[in-house]
């Protein structure tokens, strides 16, 4: 095993896929060497010495694809450090009662693996790229479309994980 790290992310609207490529290159500024892939691309997590995996919120939850994915590589993810992190709207101004509301949408991935830390991160609702019935949920909720993501905050979490020494490998 080498020092490799995977970041892999879920997504529907390429929000996520934004923040992943934003924790990939805080690691690489500490010489970390980092591969980043969709979960729907990834069949081998052999030769990674830590996985983040990363998911947008929708109702709630994390998208089924991840959890798929925990279910399918879970005797490797138990071998190695495994670290989450989330983007929703629920998470711009981050309370402690919001991050313990928000992380309940990884407890399908927790039945199949354990995280060592996670990352909240408020996303992206691009009106333009909604379905039709997600613009709609949008409109009810009333929430506001707009760009909400903050590479900075993105950038300090991934740095912190080398300092927590949960990549120290
Ligand atoms: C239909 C719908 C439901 C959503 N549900 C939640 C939710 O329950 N909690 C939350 O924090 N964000 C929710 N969001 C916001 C998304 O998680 C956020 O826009 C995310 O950044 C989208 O990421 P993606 O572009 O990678 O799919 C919802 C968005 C839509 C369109």
């Amino acid at each position: 095993m080498n020092n490799r790290i995977l970041v892999i992310y879920a997504t529907k609207y390429g929000a996520t896929e934004g923040i992943a490529t934003a924790i990939a290159e805080g690691l690489q500024k500490h010489d970390r060497d980092v591969d980043v892939r969709n979960v729907k691309e990834i069949f081998d997590i052999s030769g990674y010495s830590a996985v983040i995996i990363g998911s947008p919120i929708y109702y709630g939850k994390v998208l089924p694809e991840l959890v798929t994915f925990a279910s399918l590589h879970k005797n490797m993810l138990h071998e190695i450090p495994v670290i989450g992190f989330l983007s929703g709207y629920s998470l711009l101004d981050i309370s402690p009662d919001k991050k313990q509301a928000a992380s309940a949408a990884f407890d399908p991935v927790r039945e199949h693996i354990e995280l060592r830390d996670i990352g909240y991160f408020a996303g992206k609702i691009a009106e333009e790229q909604l379905s039709f019935k997600d613009k709609t949920v949008m409109k009810i909720t009333g929430v506001k479309p707009g760009d909400y993501r903050n590479m900075e905050a993105v950038y300090i979490w991934a740095q912190g994980l080398i300092d927590l020494c949960l990549l120290q490998l």
